[in-house]
């Protein structure tokens, strides 16, 4: 039987030829490579965080205060690392993260993600600020599990034609981004004087659609274009959303939702109370409020407040192996992870996502096997110590 850790065994087979891995294996060094790569704006998007960047920082350091206590002879000869979240079925408990604007990365952006995503089997979260549209992306790669992420715009009815596109492409389940209603103050986008949507990029959703045609006055061309952007502007997010307006969420979509962006124990219970299926644990990688908690150390009491009443996810900062099976020893189903395949799509298109991936699937395999487990759901608090 293949085992996600056979990429191992393939890297070292393929050395007898001389042929060496096209990337780094550890992809924490994949962005002081990308950086060399890509342009300053787009860099300074993708690696970018809020104000001072703190958050960012804690997300990394919340990690290596928890250390792994591997246990021994426990025949660990047969794993199976797949898990079933919200309906779907995936090798690993890995997805990619939304990330909108990819096309600033690489021309094919979505695109490739997608097909490099289906060539692994994972899910691919996709936003509702790509730079291909929905259904395009759908098209590009079938294969794999496909959701989709709703940036909740002012108008109801775009909302809700998002929803059905989705559903009738095939998205499975709704990942609904509530920390994001604006962009934070992010110095680095701010001193190049950057913004990917003023020029026409992760557009292509709200160009597509026919309620927000309706709006522009029709099709968008270069006559209408300023103005199709100004009213992109005005309406991508909402700042009056409450609870109260999941209901509507609810009705418009039948299948599994989770939100993203939950920090406090008392939020995550009031999702479970407005019915959502799922909650992801997130503050967007930094980059949102600086000086928040980091996403792992808010990760437990969500974990206690949810219990088995909902489905607990979690991203910011997963860069290795050890980083995901530390988020699910401290509850998590299974992890999102974002900027290294941005990295990685930046440094080798499809082929560099899907390095990452492989990477990232083999070291977790090989992590929890040395570490005694079989299975994610083996993995609990006996697994980590607090380090400091
Ligand atoms: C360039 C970039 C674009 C992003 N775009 C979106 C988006 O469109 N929707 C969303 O919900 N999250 C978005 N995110 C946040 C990610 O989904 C994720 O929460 C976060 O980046 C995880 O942290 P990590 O980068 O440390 O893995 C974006 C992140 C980056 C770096
Ligand atoms: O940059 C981001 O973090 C992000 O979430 C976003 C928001 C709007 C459009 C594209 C990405």
């Amino acid at each position: 039987m293949g085992s996600l850790a056979d990429f191992q065994n393939e890297i070292y087979l393929q050395g007898l030829g001389d042929v060496l891995p096209a990337l780094p294996t550890d992809l924490t060094r994949l962005e002081a490579l990308a950086e060399r790569r890509m342009s300053a704006q787009a860099f300074g998007y993708v690696a970018g965080s809020a104000g001072s960047e703190a958050t960012a920082r804690a997300n990394r350091a919340a990690f290596d205060r928890w250390r792994i206590v591997p246990r021994m002879l426990r025949d660990v000869a047969e794993r199976d690392l797949s898990v079933e979240v919200l309906g779907t079925t995936m090798p690993a408990p890995i997805l990619l993260a939304p990330i909108g604007v990819q096309s600033i990365v690489h021309p094919e952006g979505e695109l490739a993600t997608a097909r490099a995503a289906a060539a692994t089997g994972l899910t691919k979260v996709l936003s509702t600020a790509a730079s291909y549209s929905l259904e395009d992306v759908a098209a590009a790669a079938g294969d794999g599990g496909r959701w989709y992420q709703l940036y909740w715009p002012k108008d109801r009815e775009l909302a809700v034609s998002f929803l059905e596109r989705a559903k009738a492409a095939g998205y499975t389940a709704l990942v609904v981004t509530l920390d994001t209603f604006t962009l934070a103050w992010r110095p680095r986008d701010l001193d190049q004087a950057y913004l990917p949507f003023l020029r026409g990029i992760g557009v292509a959703n709200y160009f597509s659609d026919p309620v927000f045609q309706k709006a522009v006055g029709g099709p968008v061309t270069d006559a209408n274009r300023d103005m199709a952007l100004l009213h992109w502007v005005a309406n991508f997010g909402n700042p009056s959303l409450t609870w109260d307006d999941l209901a509507f969420l609810r009705e418009h979509w039948d299948g599994p939702i989770a939100l993203k962006g939950i920090q406090h124990p008392d939020d995550a219970r009031r999702a479970v109370d407005a019915g959502m299926d799922g909650v992801i644990v997130s503050n967007h990688g930094g980059r949102q409020v600086d000086g928040a908690v980091a996403s792992l150390d808010a990760l437990p009491a969500v974990a206690d407040a949810v219990g088995d009443r909902a489905t607990v996810l979690f991203d910011s900062g997963v860069r290795t192996g050890s980083d995901v099976l530390k988020a699910l020893a401290l509850g998590a189903k299974a992890v999102l992870v974002a900027r290294p395949y941005a990295y990685g799509l930046a440094l080798g298109g499809e082929a560099g996502v899907r390095h990452v991936l492989r990477c990232l699937q083999a070291d977790l395999e090989l992590t929890m096997a040395l570490a005694g487990l079989t299975r994610p759901d083996e993995a609990n608090l006996d697994l980590l110590v607090r380090d400091h």
